[in-house]
């Protein structure tokens, strides 16, 4: 029998990509969601176990059912303009809520933790080079929340011995390839598939969050990853665990930054369609600039990205918008 690996927010957007990884791996991923931003068609590749991670004895019962060798750790609220009006929902739901998974794995002895972190917690940092070693200064509760879970396993690995890969990512984008699952959060607030629906009308015009930023054309700097690599680097998590390597964070993405007016140009020429956009206001809680200084996961984990380049991420991610979509 293979062994099962706990995947929470596997209903989600990478968490399903996650687990279709995980599987052609030759591991069972074990969906634990609550479907507050997942959907129920997204779990295809293991058995579904519906819960919330503030429900410690549902995590419990989970834990007893499946034995799990090592968690994934994706299921969070992760909308940065949100967690600015609503800080609470996001200490209570991605801190408490992960003090429970923490406690409930140590309780049943699943000792491999994987958790997907973020670049937000590094925060606005001009001219700094983001490595694993830079400071983390965030200025949103969300990244806020994320840094605290990272301080939560450092300590539970002191206290109990619970072993872990954290994962910062960058800006996720694009979709399966063979379309199986893909981006769909209601509401949308990520910028590459708001702006393939403004492209075939599904909503209006999109609005360009602040045009004057300390950036060559004025707009915001990401460093976008595409999913099946960010994914492929947690199956290379999972296996460095089990390998008996040392806890470690790892930065996912690929060096290279874009701004906003730049993923515009580039959606232009992948679907071959105007962009409607104004220019508006900034976003509360934005960083002026968000790329990563780091090849640690090359060198160290053998990650090898080979489809983020941005031409490709809005090529798959504009497939699936056209082909797919899921419904409660
Ligand atoms: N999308 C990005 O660009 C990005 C970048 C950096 C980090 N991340 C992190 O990656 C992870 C996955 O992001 P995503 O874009 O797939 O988000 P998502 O909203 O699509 O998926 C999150 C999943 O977690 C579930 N969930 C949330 N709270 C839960 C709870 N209390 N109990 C059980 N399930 C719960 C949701 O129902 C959902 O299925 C998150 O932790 C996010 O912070 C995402
Ligand atoms: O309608 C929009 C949406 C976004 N943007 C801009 O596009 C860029 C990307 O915005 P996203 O909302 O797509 O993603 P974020 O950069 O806000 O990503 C943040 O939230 C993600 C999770 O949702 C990750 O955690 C990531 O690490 C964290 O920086 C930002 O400059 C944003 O201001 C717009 O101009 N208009």
């Amino acid at each position: 029998m293979a062994d099962h690996v706990l995947v929470t927010g596997g209903a989600g957007y990478i968490g399903s990509h996650a687990c279709k990884a995980l599987a052609a791996a030759g591991v069972i991923p074990v969906t634990f969601d609550n479907l507050v931003t997942g959907w129920e068609e997204a779990v295809k590749f293991g058995p579904f176990a519906q819960g919330d991670l503030l429900d410690r004895a549902r995590l419990d019962a989970v834990f007893a059912e499946y034995q799990p060798i090592a968690v994934m750790h994706f299921a969070a609220l992760s909308q940065v303009g949100e967690s600015m009006s609503e800080p609470g929902k996001y200490w209570r739901n991605n801190v408490s809520g992960s003090l429970n998974l923490i406690e409930a794995a140590v309780d049943s002895g699943c000792m491999n933790f994987v958790f997907s972190s973020t670049c937000a917690t590094y925060g606005d940092q001009d001219n700094v080079v983001l490595d694993e070693n830079s400071a983390q200064y965030p200025i949103n509760a969300y990244g806020a929340s994320k840094r605290a879970i990272e301080d939560i396993l450092r300590d539970f690995e002191t206290s109990n011995g619970l072993r872990h890969v954290i994962f910062r990512y960058f800006n996720v984008a694009g979709a399966d390839p063979d379309g199986e699952v893909g981006e769909f959060h209601q509401p949308e607030t990520h910028l590459i598939p708001l702006m393939l629906d403004a492209i075939d009308g599904k909503r209006d015009a999109l609005t360009i969050f602040g045009t004057d930023y300390d950036t060559p054309d004025g707009t915001c700097i990401r460093d976008y990853v595409h999913v099946c690599d960010l994914v492929d680097a947690h199956v290379l998590g999972l296996k460095w665990l089990q390998d008996d390597k040392a806890s470690r964070v790892f930065n996912l993405g690929t060096g290279s930054g874009f701004s906003v007016r730049e993923v515009i140009d580039h959606s232009r020429s992948v679907t071959n369609r105007e962009v409607p956009y104004n220019e508006g206001d900034r976003r509360a809680g934005d960083c002026t600039k968000l790329v990563s200084g780091s090849s640690r996961a090359v060198s160290e984990l053998g990650w090898s990205p080979t489809r983020s380049t941005l031409q490709q991420m809005i090529a798959d991610a504009w497939r699936w918008h056209q082909t797919g979509h899921y419904s409660k």
